[in-house]
């Protein structure tokens, strides 16, 4: 998948008339999210340390009873700073640098939330089914030297981190797990989740590294609002999204590693239509660039052997419950969104469309739990 386009949204920009270009954009993104403008400061940083700054705001109607709820999320998207056969404790210890210069700036637009992308402490290498070095990569959620590092910027920052690693869980004999750490403003660990649905498509050969996760749909109440993250493959799965919001879920990150190939024209529908869907917010990440392996690797499906995963295109974006969206960060270059958002929307959108309300789940748990049956017969009516 090529790489020159930088991004949908200058491509339009460039050739849509003007005229027409606001309209263009209405009906593509819904009601405009506004520019935010952000610190000076923060804005050379940008460009000094060679990443895309972009903010944008969502508005909700002013309420008599309640405040507004206004909380700031940053959305990190990134590529590996050095090859992947570089010594293991480099390319961490790089990957640390790189994040750190760039939270740094996040904290200068006062975010409050910030996530980075899946496995984000190592190049995405399940493609290979090599176990070395890759899984030296992985780190107890709990006392790992990420999860510490994670700690020190979200105490400094008094930022909520969100930190999804490969973890290894030594309670449970040493077993590995896609899982995402949340680090409160505080600088403690809030807990942690795990990814519930792992991929058996095209070179995604996670399987042979952690199972399903085991944990749930935890929904972790911070002080800047509630929030859950939902591991890439599984924004695939309405239900997996549902049960976020289930549990009350307010903003539901999704820290993802895709390529242009197999997934990018579904990219900017299934993390908005989870917002629309669950009157929610949806923060959609991904990780930029093409990460190459010394050692060919096939996936049983007939293609030659090769060396990298695909093209991942960046464009990390965030949906609003109203449908509205931000532009996507670039397909190119690493990069900070910085997204303002008015919690009172999620309740307001709910009031309007009532999706909660008309949601026949009752019906739905019945029909479900009958399906998994062993016995089950589909419910078709012939002639
Ligand atoms: N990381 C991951 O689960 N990728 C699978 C491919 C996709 O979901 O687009």
């Amino acid at each position: 998948m090529a790489a020159e386009l930088r991004s949908l949204e200058r491509c339009l920009e460039r050739h849509v008339p003007l005229a027409e270009l606001r309209e263009v954009k209405r009906i593509l993104y819904g009601s405009s999210a506004r520019e935010l403008n952000l610190p000076a400061a923060a804005v050379s940083a940008g460009r000094e340390k060679d990443f895309e700054l972009q903010g944008y705001g969502f508005e909700a109607a002013v309420e008599q009873l309640r405040t507004p709820h206004i909380v700031r999320v940053g959305l990190i998207q990134n590529k590996i700073p050095l090859p992947t056969d570089s010594p293991v404790a480099e390319q961490v210890a790089a990957l640390h640098k790189r994040i750190e210069e760039i939270v740094e700036v996040a904290a200068i637009c006062g975010v409050n939330v910030v996530c980075f992308q899946e496995a984000w402490t190592m190049p995405f290498a399940f493609c290979t089914r090599e176990k070395l070095p890759w899984t030296e990569f992985a780190e107890s959620a709990e006392e790992g030297q990420t999860t510490k590092f994670c700690q020190k910027l979200a105490k400094k920052h008094n930022m909520v981190v969100v930190s999804p690693i490969l973890e290894r869980d030594d309670v449970h004999g040493g077993t590995l797990w896609n899982t995402a750490v949340v680090i409160s403003n505080s600088g403690s660990v809030l807990g942690k989740t795990r990814k519930n649905h792992i991929p058996r498509v095209g070179d995604f050969n996670e399987s042979t590294y952690y199972m399903e996760g085991n944990r749930g749909h935890p929904v972790f109440q911070t002080q800047f609002g509630r929030i859950a993250v939902n591991i890439c493959f599984g924004r695939h799965h309405p239900l997996n999204w549902l049960m976020y919001s289930i549990n009350g879920a307010e903003i539901i990150f999704n820290p993802s590693a895709t390529i242009g190939e197999l997934s990018e024209s579904m990219w900017p529908i299934e993390a908005r239509n989870a917002a629309i869907a669950n009157h929610c917010f949806t923060c959609a990440i991904n990780r930029v660039g093409t990460e190459h392996y010394m050692n060919a690797f096939t996936s049983g499906d007939g293609r030659k052997a090769h060396h990298d995963l695909g093209y991942f295109y960046g464009s990390s974006y965030v949906a609003a419950p109203d449908g509205s969206r931000t532009p996507g960060l670039s397909r190119t270059q690493d990069g900070l969104l910085v997204a303002e958002m008015d919690l009172n929307l999620c309740r307001q959108v709910s009031d309007k469309w009532n999706f909660k309300m008309t949601g026949r789940y009752e019906m739905y748990a019945e029909e479900l739990a009958k399906a998994i049956q062993p016995d089950f017969t589909p419910n078709i009516i012939r002639e």
